[in-house]
């Protein structure tokens, strides 16, 4: 995941490959809910792992269930409808996130539990409602006390005894503000299912296919739910939980959609063409599926099996599309990016829900899509996308308002014809649902140009721990270009092969497959630490003899290359700039004083317990120096259009700062 302020989309050029999706989040923390409430265990596979399932985990521990892993599976061991003893009267305080399929689902189990809780979120889910749920339970007898705002959370939720319960009449809900609510009570009311409960909605209901998620999964686990149009349900008399024992959890179809709108814009890439999706396919139970349809509707060509689909640039550019999109209210934010690449105005009708998600949706994109250099008309229920002319797009810095689908959606925006960058705040809001979002879209897409930021210098610069350090701020990659040589030692040491002309083609082959990670200050080798193994005395020797060979030379720069992968790299050594990066956005070229050098050098030895004297230490360095800017290939000097940066006075910190504000000004991107 991309912990970063921001992520800097270079201009992605196309897009072909296979793409595993993770877990549905609907129908994951039904499943949690589902095995928590049934007795025995049910083991999940391909269950989600991310912000929304974690904080249903976390409340069903504390409940009591028992969880564990199951190999690469969870097994859950249910509470049979009846919280442990040890759970006594004490208050339970819940935290859930801004997860709604936590809050919603479980504000009408633990109502019906018994038991003392509180249930809060983080503050954008204390605005989004829970009123018509509150009301539901509460006309049935159940105990729930607002904390904060009326019709809002933090909810303090009090036990009644089942007795006490109203189940005779119809229980009323409204659905028109959001389906959890009826899904709630359909997921929860089988705990006091003595007699047929019945529950009317009330008012228009949206969302629907999210209620067939919830009869489905309801009948995996023993319940048949009848249904009357979508009015009237019935949970019969007798009703209970019976676990399926092992259930597997489809891919997201919303997070598909992504995916799926990927490849409908992006050309192919190096011979190959569309994107094919793995976990879900169109028999999918989930209502996002049908994001296919409009997808195909603009022009996508789809083709698909059980459990995959796969994507094809049909029509180009995309066809505008008009469409009620009440069905696929978290994926159709999703068609909005799409819009600025059809062939006229797009308009999304239906989705006033979309005003009590995450944030704000329909504003955010309006916004959003106007720092691209849209036009956009919005309303309490649609928005309208005018398509983006090649010359009207602007580089943006899109604000991502804590919802993971604005960062996943304006992703997309990245594929503009004019080749301008797309900036994402706060990337890690994709936790809430596919926390390697960004990556796994790095896993496809190709960029014309990956954006390479070099920092060259002398030896005990600093310049090692500058540029881990940019490279980390930025969600860049980082080449450690100085211990290669030493790794590839390691590596011909360790296949058996003797530094020498003899072996030189065999270990060209190695240097050129090394797989070799810089991370946290570590040499990883195949995900071995090797930071120790590289710093011996012998592993000097050997790096010294492989740097010899030329076709080690010529494989270690094919290497180097390859490290310039999205989003971007920070390279270090004394020849990226000038060799190995030539046409690098930004070069940096570091030095500070011998004496200052020394210095520090001197610490780190004495910190490992080498013994050494400063001024034998200054002597070497200003020899190698010499010995660096003289030699005759790739010697030490500055590209001519680096930046130079003289760090004997400043602290780590301000060099960081330094590069990252030349850094900005070699970005088009004004502030958000
Ligand atoms: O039940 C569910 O799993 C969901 C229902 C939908 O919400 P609304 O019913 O509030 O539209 C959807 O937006 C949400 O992401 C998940
Ligand atoms: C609306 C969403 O989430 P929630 O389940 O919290 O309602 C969403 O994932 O787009």
């Amino acid at each position: 995941m991309f912990s970063t302020a921001f992520l800097d989309l270079p201009p992605l050029a196309g897009a072909a490959g296979t793409v595993r999706l993770p877990g549905s989040k609907s129908i994951s923390n039904r499943v949690l809910l589902l095995a928590a409430l049934a007795s025995g265990t049910t083991t999940i596979h391909d269950l989600l792992d991310s912000d929304d399932t974690r904080v249903m985990l976390g409340a069903l521990r504390a409940l009591g269930c028992g969880i564990e892993p199951a190999g690469s599976s969870l097994r859950i061991t249910g509470l049979g409808g009846q919280l442990p003893p040890s759970l006594g009267t004490t208050l339970l305080p819940l935290f859930l996130g801004n997860a709604g399929t936590a809050m919603r689902p479980l504000t009408a189990a633990l109502s019906l539990l018994g038991g003392e809780f509180e249930l809060s979120g983080v503050p954008r889910m204390h605005e989004r409602p829970i009123g018509d749920l509150v009301d539901a339970l509460t006309q049935l007898g159940c105990r729930i006390d607002y904390l904060g705002n009326p019709g809002y959370p933090p909810l303090r939720i009090h036990p009644v005894s089942h007795d006490e319960l109203a189940l005779g009449a119809p229980i009323r809900v409204r659905g028109d503000v959001s389906s959890q609510f009826l899904t709630a009570l359909l997921l929860a009311l089988p705990l006091a299912a003595a007699n047929d409960i019945v529950i009317e909605v009330v008012g228009e209901l949206i969302s629907k296919p999210y209620i067939e998620i919830t009869l489905n999964l309801l009948a995996r686990f023993g319940i048949t739910v009848r249904r009357d149009g979508w009015e009237r349900f019935t949970i019969p008399a007798g009703s209970r939980y019976s676990s399926p024992g092992e259930i597997h959890v489809e891919a997201d179809a919303s997070s598909a959609s992504y995916f799926i709108a990927l490849g409908a814009i992006a050309t192919g890439v190096s011979g190959q063409d569309g994107i094919r999706i793995e976990g879900v396919g169109a028999a999918s139970i989930q209502g996002d599926i049908r994001f296919i349809d409009a997808a195909k509707q603009m022009g996508a060509l789809v083709d698909s099996g059980p459990n995959w689909l796969e994507i094809r640039r049909g029509a180009w550019p995309l066809k505008a599309i008009d469409l009620d999109a009440n069905h696929i209210p978290d994926a159709a934010m999703t068609l909005a990016v799409m819009a600025l690449y059809a062939d006229g105005p797009s308009l999304l009708r239906n989705i006033a829900s979309w005003r009590v998600k995450e944030t704000d949706r329909i504003d955010a994109m309006a916004n959003e899509l106007q720092k691209l250099g849209a036009t956009v008309e919005a309303g309490p229920d649609f928005i309208r996308i005018h398509p983006l002319p090649v010359a009207d797009w602007l580089p943006a810095s899109i604000r991502t308002y804590d919802d993971h689908r604005v960062a996943m959606c304006f992703s997309l925006a990245a594929f503009n014809p004019a080749g301008v960058p797309v900036r994402i705040l706060e990337p890690h809001c994709v936790a809430k649902t596919f926390p390697d979002y960004f990556e796994t879209l790095f896993s496809v897409a190709e960029a014309s140009e990956v954006p390479v930021i070099c920092i060259d210098g002398p030896t005990a610069s600093g310049k090692g721990t500058l540029a881990a350090e940019v490279a980390r701020l930025l969600g860049y990659h980082y080449l450690d270009s100085g211990s290669l040589y030493r790794v590839t030692g390691l590596a011909a040491r360790r296949a058996g092969l003797e530094a020498n002309a003899a072996n030189e083609a065999q270990i060209a082959a190695l240097a050129a497959a090394l797989p070799l990670q810089f991370t946290e200050g570590k040499v990883l080798l195949a995900g071995e630490d090797v930071s120790d193994d590289i710093r011996t005395e012998a592993a000097g020797m050997d790096a010294s003899r492989v740097s010899a060979l030329p076709a080690v030379r010529e494989a270690l720069q094919d290497l180097q290359h390859r490290f310039r992968r999205l989003p971007g790299l920070v390279a270090d050594g004394r020849d990226m700039g000038t060799v190995i990066f030539p046409d690098a956005a930004l070069k940096v070229f570091l030095t500070a004083g011998a004496a200052q050098r020394a210095e520090r050098r001197h610490k780190q030895l004495i910190s490992k317990g080498i013994s050494t004297t400063l001024d034998s230490l200054r002597s070497d360095l200003e020899a190698r120096d010499a010995r660096d800017s003289s030699r005759s290939v790739a010697p030490l000097k500055p590209a001519q259009d680096a930046r130079h940066l003289d760090n004997s006075q400043l602290s780590i910190e301000h060099s960081i700062d330094t590069v990252l504000n030349w850094w900005q000004q070699v970005q088009p991107f004004k502030s958000a």
